[in-house]
Formats: structure tokens, sequence, C-alpha cells
């Protein structure tokens, strides 16, 4: 297992498969790249790296966007990974009803389905897509149910449009009904969400105070990735994330990400250290094994900078 200078282990491997999206959501911070950046790695790409990086001590692999399932060869990234590794999607759920049989039979086990809100009209706002838009995503989630994938519901607090007892109630429902967790996501001043940030921006404090007071108990932290305080209500896991300038977040972060264009980057603020992608398609280990080394003795302790606000 490899650490950076200040102790963090590097243990999980964030892809963005795809630098393109179905959806346009008010706040999206397309995980710090840009759109249209390229998405040059096939799956056989994709299985060298994970097979480097697993090799390195990384025992998990979650593939994100853009939209992932835009992919056609994504059941084929899947695959590949698995074969090394645990993998999971993250993914607004759109095209989810199409894909889940393959992806389970490629080795998926696990998916976030991004869906804010139990309400459709707030959904579409949120989203911009039409209203049948969520009737989609929820029979997708019945389907990945009906298959047996562990689902966890993904909302962005969002002021005004989740961020009220009933709005919070009703999400916790849709979580029960699907045995599924569930997690609020404090809104990242990142992308588009720099640029409505404040309309919207809510602390996640508000989410917790809202949780406890419908009777929800804390439970733990999840070490292992950011220190994530876990609740449960209603015989739902509730996750509260607030990863920005959070020195407590930041100091349990154990997670690097590579772009759609293979590009490591050792924090979603930062610009990319090194440049995988000659080394992933030369498959050529010892060259990114130093590589990764290198980029990960060059990580910055983030959460020292916040804490010395
Ligand atoms: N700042 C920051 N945000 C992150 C990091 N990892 C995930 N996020 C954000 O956390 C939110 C939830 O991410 P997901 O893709 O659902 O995955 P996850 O919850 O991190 O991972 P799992 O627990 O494995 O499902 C998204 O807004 C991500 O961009 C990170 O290392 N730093
Ligand atoms: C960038 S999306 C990519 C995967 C997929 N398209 C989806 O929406 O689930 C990954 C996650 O980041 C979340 N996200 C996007 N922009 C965000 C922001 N500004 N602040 C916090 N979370 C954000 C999304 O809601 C989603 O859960
Ligand atoms: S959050 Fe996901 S679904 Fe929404 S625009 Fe961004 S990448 Fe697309
Ligand atoms: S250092 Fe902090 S902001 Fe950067 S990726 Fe890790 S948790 Fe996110």
């Amino acid at each position: 297992m490899l650490s950076d200078r200040v102790g963090r282990p590097f243990l999980k491997m964030r892809y963005v498969v795809d630098d393109e999206c179905n959806y346009n959501c008010l706040f999206c911070h397309f995980e710090g790249q840009q759109r249209r950046q390229g998405s040059t790695l096939t799956a056989e790409d994709y299985e060298f790296a994970s097979y480097v990086f697993s090799k390195l001590g990384v025992y998990d692999f979650k593939l994100t966007g853009g939209e992932p399932l835009l992919r056609r060869d994504i059941d084929k990234i899947v695959e590949a990974i698995a074969r090394v590794a645990a993998v999971s999607i993250t993914t607004n759920g759109l095209l989810l009803r199409r894909w889940v049989d393959r992806l389970y039979k490629a080795g998926l086990r696990k998916i976030n389905v991004s869906i804010h809100t139990a309400d459709p009209e707030k959904y579409s706002k949120v989203v911009g897509a039409p209203t049948w838009a969520f009737k989609e995503v929820l029979r997708g989630l019945q389907e990945s149910r009906n298959r047996g994938l562990a689902i966890k519901l993904n909302a962005v607090v969002l002021r005004g449009i989740n961020t009220d007892d009933k709005s919070v109630k009703e999400l916790v429902k849709l979580a029960a009904s699907l045995d599924a967790s569930l997690q609020f996501i404090e809104l990242m001043p990142s992308g588009s969400g720099l640029k409505v940030f404040g309309d919207y921006y809510e602390p996640i404090e508000t989410i917790a105070e809202i949780v406890t007071r419908l009777g929800g108990r804390p439970l733990s932290l999840r070490k292992e990735l950011h220190n994530r305080p876990l609740y449960k209500l209603g015989g739902v896991t509730i996750e509260l994330i607030k990863n920005y300038n959070n020195p407590t977040f930041c100091s349990g972060c154990t997670t690097m990400r590579l772009t759609s264009d293979g590009k490591l980057k050792t924090c979603i603020y930062a610009e990319p250290a090194v440049d995988l992608a000659p080394y992933i398609k030369n498959r050529d280990v010892e060259g990114m094994v130093y590589a990764v080394k290198t980029a990960l003795a060059s990580r910055e302790p983030r959460f020292h900078i916040y804490a010395s606000k």
C-alpha cells in the first residue's frame, strides 16, 4: 500500500470514463474536468491501468463522468476492472434500465444513482430533462433492485429544492422502498456549481438537523473514505458529504482520479499531475508505477490549507 507524504493511503480510484452527458444539471462540477476533453481510453486500457493500480494497493474503482452509461462499451469496462478489483458506477440513471442486465453479468454489484429529489417537477428543473425522465430513472432503479444491485441514491443539497423536512422524508421513503442507502452531498462551488452557489447553497448541517429532527441517529464515520458521517433513519443508512473546505473530509481522502483522456489528478481541485495515457497505451508497467508514485509524492495536503484559513 502506498501513502502520500502526510500519511493518507492510496486505496481508491475515480475514473471519469465519459466527457459527455445527456443531462444538463444546473450545478454540475463535471468531476473537475471539461466537457469534450476527449474519452481516449478503451476497456483494455482500463484493464491495464486497474491492474497496475491494484498492484499498488488500490482495491476500489468508481466509474463516473459525464454520464458513464453513454459509453457503448461500459459493460466491457466493468468486466475488465471487475477481473482485478471491486468496481461501481455513479450515474444519472436515465439509461440504467437498458444496461442493468449486461452490467450485472459483467460483474457490477453496486451503483450510485443521482436523483436529488422525489418530486418529478423539481427533478426536471434540476437536471434539465423532460418530466418523463424521472419515471424512467425509477424504472431503472427498480430493475437494479430486482437484479440484486446495492443501490445508493445521491442527492445534491439545493436550497429550496430538498432542504425541508418533507423533501428529506420523501427521499428516505424512496430509498427504503428500494432497499437503498441515501447520501446528501453539499453543493461544491466548482464548474456550474460555482455559478449557482449563491442561489442554491445550503450547508449539510441543515440536513443533519432535519435527519435528527425526523428521528435519525448517528451511526459511525466512514473512516476509509473521507470520515463521512453515517446516520440511520427509517431503516435507511444516510451518508452526509461535505466535500469543500472541510479538513476532516480531506484528511480522510484516499482517492485519486483519472480524467477521461488519461491524466492523473491528485485532487478534484488540482490540475493534472501527470499524463498517464502514454504509459497506459504502451502497457508500460514500470513507467506508470514511477509516474503514479511521483504524483502521489506531490499530493497537496489541501486540508492543511483549509485548516490554516
Ligand atoms: N471533494 C471531493 N469530492 C468527492 C471525492 N470523492 C467523491 N466526491 C464527491 O462526492 C459525491 C459522491 O460521489 P459518488 O460518485 O456518488 O461516490 P462516493 O460516494 O464517493 O463513493 P462510494 O461510497 O464508493 O459510492 C460527488 O459529488 C463526488 O464528486 C473526493 O475525493 N473529493
Ligand atoms: C459529475 S456526476 C457524474 C456521474 C453521473 N452523471 C451522475 O450525475 O451521477 C457525479 C456526482 O457528482 C455530483 N455533483 C455534480 N456536481 C456537483 C456539485 N457542484 N457539488 C456536489 N456534487 C456534485 C452529481 O450529483 C453526482 O452524484
Ligand atoms: S451531474 Fe451528472 S448527470 Fe448531471 S450534468 Fe453532471 S455529469 Fe451530467
Ligand atoms: S484532497 Fe479533499 S478536495 Fe481534494 S480530492 Fe481529496 S477530499 Fe477532495
